[in-house]
């Protein structure tokens, strides 16, 4: 499964295909040793991560069955972290049959304790299904479901000190951007998560500009590099230098085996969450993959 999740909603299945399912999302953050920066940094885990969400409405036990045995037969580098996020109600089934080198994460999880909130899924109850991680602040949790930057914060807080590891989702629409106002909507999300969060060693931001997710318009490696600079900057003037270094900075938005590449080049995005193209068998490992050569080739 690899996991694409796209997150939403959409698939159901993991890994990465769907069109973006919906659901498995993936982040997939290498840690390039291609620069000395990253050579030396400290950022994040041992690599990259890749993280793929998939679901929803269009998987179904089989096709999650067999995206799970397209991802045991994938061979990936070691050095990049791989994170999987199905729906939910696949988490189980995807638990028991995924190879432990990749890990699983939710799509979503309640604000707080968990409690009478009919519909909704604690982190207490992630932890207990095996879950390492969870994707929060979403574009279709944000703009779909409705969900505030404050809420979203106060959500990345309680999964963090439920010691769930957490994917925080940033990025702009389409006329947010036309209207100059990219760092404007970027940094005020980043300020709901440091108004809730304390500590960000467990925090990756995935920086996904709307107008990119499941659009086939990816947004240039430029434009990308321009985005995730000014976050690491944001964090040097807000937070710390230390947490600017070491926080791990994914794209998401038609990531696929083509584009990949380039993306991966940039100094600063250090992964990427893939929607779509996690639920096409080979292609997640690609773009997985294609990081670390990269690297290695530097
Ligand atoms: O956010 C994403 C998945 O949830 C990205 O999806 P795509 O890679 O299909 O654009």
């Amino acid at each position: 499964m690899a996991v694409e999740l796209s997150l939403a909603p959409r698939f159901s299945g993991l890994r990465l295909a769907c069109e973006r399912a919906p659901s498995l999302s993936s982040p997939l953050f290498f840690h390039r040793a291609c620069s000395q920066r990253r050579l030396f940094s400290t950022r994040g885990a041992p690599g990259g991560v890749v993280a793929m969400a998939g679901t929803g409405k269009n998987g179904t036990k089989d096709s999650i069955s067999k995206l799970v045995a397209d991802l045991n037969g994938d061979k990936m580098e070691n050095d990049v972290d791989v994170v999987v996020a199905p729906p939910f109600i696949y988490i189980d089934q995807v638990k028991n049959s995924l190879t432990d080198r990749i890990e699983i994460s939710a799509q979503n999880c309640w604000v707080g304790k968990g409690g009478a909130f009919t519909g909704e899924i604690s982190a207490e109850q992630l932890i207990d299904m095996g879950c390492k991680w969870v994707i929060l602040g979403h574009s279709e949790r944000r703009h779909v479901i409705g969900e505030a930057d404050e809420f979203i914060g106060k959500k990345a807080a309680y999964a963090l000190s439920q010691n769930l590891k957490v994917i925080a989702c940033i990025g702009e629409k389409l006329e947010e951007r036309e209207a100059g106002k990219t760092f404007d909507v970027c940094f005020q999300q980043m300020k709901a998560f440091a108004d809730s969060i304390t500590s960000w060693e467990n925090v990756v931001i995935a920086y996904e500009p709307v107008w990119a997710i499941g659009t086939r318009k990816v947004a240039t490696p430029e434009q990308a590099q321009e985005v995730h600079v000014a976050v690491r900057d944001w964090f040097k003037k807000n937070i710390s230098e230390e947490v600017a270094s070491s926080t791990r900075i994914i794209y998401g938005g038609s990531v696929n085996g083509g584009n990949c590449s380039e993306l991966a080049k940039q100094e600063d995005i250090d992964g990427f969450l893939v929607g779509g193209a996690s639920l096409k068998g080979p292609e997640f490992a690609t773009i997985v993959n294609s990081v670390t050569s990269k690297k290695v080739a530097a």
